[in-house]
């Protein structure tokens, strides 16, 4: 039997390139720029890499042979996580080994900052002694507002708590109690942005946190604010900080991560000692490459060996044979697990999971699992997965209240029902799967209808009468919007209905408030899927 082949693309610690060695031959081929990749990549079983290698859609279509791509950190946003899922590659990650690590540097920027440790040096190591230019500000007593209190957000707020700081934290998908053990108040970004004297921003790059720290959200810090990103590039506008910062807006801004890397020219390369710049060093300690490169190595090693793995971002670690008949249901209980979670918003309390007809005999572990993955998407993109679904609905405090009815027979292969209670009050969703394997939504709110999911898709609750639909199409024409599909659901004549139209653009920010406003529409929802 021929030796599996893996190739590593990025500095990986030398413990992880011993594991593989275990079952493959390992080339160790770093700095490949993406047509090398791509003209290589086909003799290869597996990959492992960092952040600095792009898997893009190119470079999985000529992986032919690739079983698995192994991530050593957290974030997988350079790899086409769906393309590989179309082609049945797994792609893992190790969603927690550099956490220590990511959490200490954000601290190390937000003291450096403070005491103005960087430019010090620099003034000593130049034969200087300034010790009336470098007057630095405690820590101590000072508020820190914590956006983002997931794994690395709750290290700093613990060890910040510990110096002395009063920690507000936002975050609209934890619990009020969670933020409470960990010592936070849960805040609102208003009320953390004008109230914190050092904000640390701990989220995933999103598009509602892209740009989340702008010239609009700026203006409502305070003068004397420190800003610290060690989450992700984007997050933070950085002509718009580096402007607040030359202005005397802010006093200073400590970046480990950039929109573009490696960073190049930027107006903060030119600021002084009130901003701190780092070459996204947030993982690169040697506990931490330790940690994930033994974490991913594994992986692959036994995905290599026919085993099932422990961290997939986008296949379940379970039997490929059990998996091949599951994937469909388990697509459909994340997909409705996805669209209950953004129709009821926000902190999920409670999932009420119904397995209805052929699906109540089956094992509902998995697909329970499945709609919590889908559930916490939102929150939690691409750190949620099939492992760790269920321990990050329980730290949220979620309830998960699973019943089964094999009576109802409406879908051959049976029905899942989820209905979850959020901040938008309680909503439901209903799917099954038709003959060729198709998603269809059946119910949605109690309402009867049949759709296919969409990537962007409006539902309203409405009054059935006549006009409505007109408006609609209007308003969403004016804006450019193309609707792909429509439909009602109702269940009298001219009474409560609910509208489902699948859009073939995004919503553009504030139509929304546009669609309540039209007479007879009492509640308007957006969900997207990806
Ligand atoms: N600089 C580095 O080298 C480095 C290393 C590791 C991780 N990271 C990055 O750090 C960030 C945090 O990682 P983590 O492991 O703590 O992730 P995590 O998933 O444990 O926590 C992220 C938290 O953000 C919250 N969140 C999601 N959307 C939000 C929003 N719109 N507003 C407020 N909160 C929101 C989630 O509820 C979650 O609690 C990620 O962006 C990750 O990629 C960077
Ligand atoms: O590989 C790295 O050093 C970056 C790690 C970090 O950004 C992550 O997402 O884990």
């Amino acid at each position: 039997m021929t030796m599996a082949k893996v190739l590593v693309s990025d500095p990986i610690d030398q413990v992880g390139i011993d594991i593989l060695s275990q079952v493959a031959q390992v080339d160790v081929k770093t700095g490949l720029p993406v047509e090398e990749l791509v003209k290589i990549i086909g003799e290869y079983d597996a990959l492992m890499l960092r952040s600095g290698t792009k898997v893009t859609q190119e470079v999985i279509e000529a992986g032919t042979h690739l079983k698995i791509i192994g991530r050593a950190g957290v974030g997988v946003d350079n790899i086409d996580v769906p393309a590989a899922t179309r082609q049945g590659i797994v792609v893992v990650n190790s969603p927690e080994g550099n956490t220590i690590a990511a959490a200490e540097h954000a601290l190390a920027m937000m003291l450096s900052l403070s005491r103005q440790i960087p430019d010090a040096n620099q003034s000593v190591k130049a034969g200087k002694w300034e010790r009336k230019r470098f007057v630095g500000a405690e820590v101590y007593k000072k508020t820190l507002g914590v956006v983002g209190l997931g794994k690395i957000g709750a290290h700093v707020a613990t060890v910040a708590r510990a110096m002395g700081m009063k920690i507000l934290a936002y975050d609209p998908f934890i619990s009020t109690e969670r933020a409470e053990q960990l010592g936070c108040r849960l805040v609102d970004l208003d009320l953390l942005f004008r109230e914190a004297d050092y904000i640390t921003l701990h989220v995933p790059k999103t598009p509602e946190t892209a740009n989340l720290i702008n010239s609009e959200t700026l203006a409502k810090m305070k003068p004397t604010v420190r800003i610290v990103n060690c989450a992700r590039g984007g997050i933070i506008d950085e002509a718009a900080i580096a402007e607040a910062v030359k202005a005397g807006k802010i006093a200073g801004a400590a970046l480990d991560v950039f929109a573009n890397e490696p960073l190049g020219e930027s107006p903060l390369t030119e600021l002084g000692t009130n901003v701190v710049l780092t070459p996204h060093l947030g993982a690169s300690t040697a506990e931490a490459q330790v940690n994930v490169a033994i974490d991913v190595a594994e992986q692959i090693r036994d995905v290599l060996l026919g085993l099932p793995a422990r961290s997939a971002v986008n296949i379940p670690g379970l039997n490929p044979d059990v998996m091949e008949k599951l994937r469909p249901y388990l697509q459909l209980a994340e997909t409705l697990g996805n669209m209950v979670g953004q129709l009821a918003g926000g902190r999920i309390e409670q999932l009420n999971i119904s397995l209805q007809g052929e699906l109540a005999t089956k094992d509902s572990q998995p697909l329970i699992v499945g709609a919590l993955k889908g559930l916490l998407s939102q929150a939690l993109r691409e750190r949620v997965n099939y492992v760790n679904a269920s321990i990050e609905a329980k730290e949220r405090g979620i309830r998960v209240i699973e019943t089964r009815d094999s009576s109802v027979k409406d879908y051959s292969g049976g029905s899942i029902h989820l209905e979850a209670q959020g901040s938008n009050g309680k909503h439901s969703v209903t799917g099954a799967l038709l003959g060729d394997g198709e998603i269809r939504i059946t119910d949605l709110d109690e309402f009867p209808i049949n759709v296919p999911p969409s990537g962007y898709m409006l539902f309203t609750l409405h009054q059935d009468m006549p006009g409505i639909i007109g408006k609609i199409g209007s308003l969403l024409g004016s804006y450019n919007v193309n609707i792909a599909s429509m439909q009602v659901g109702r269940k009298i004549v001219r009474g409560d209905a609910v509208m489902v139209l699948s859009l073939d653009d995004p919503l553009p920010e504030g139509i929304l408030g546009e669609v309540i406003k039209i007479a007879g529409i009492t509640d308007a929802y957006t969900v997207k899927l990806s």
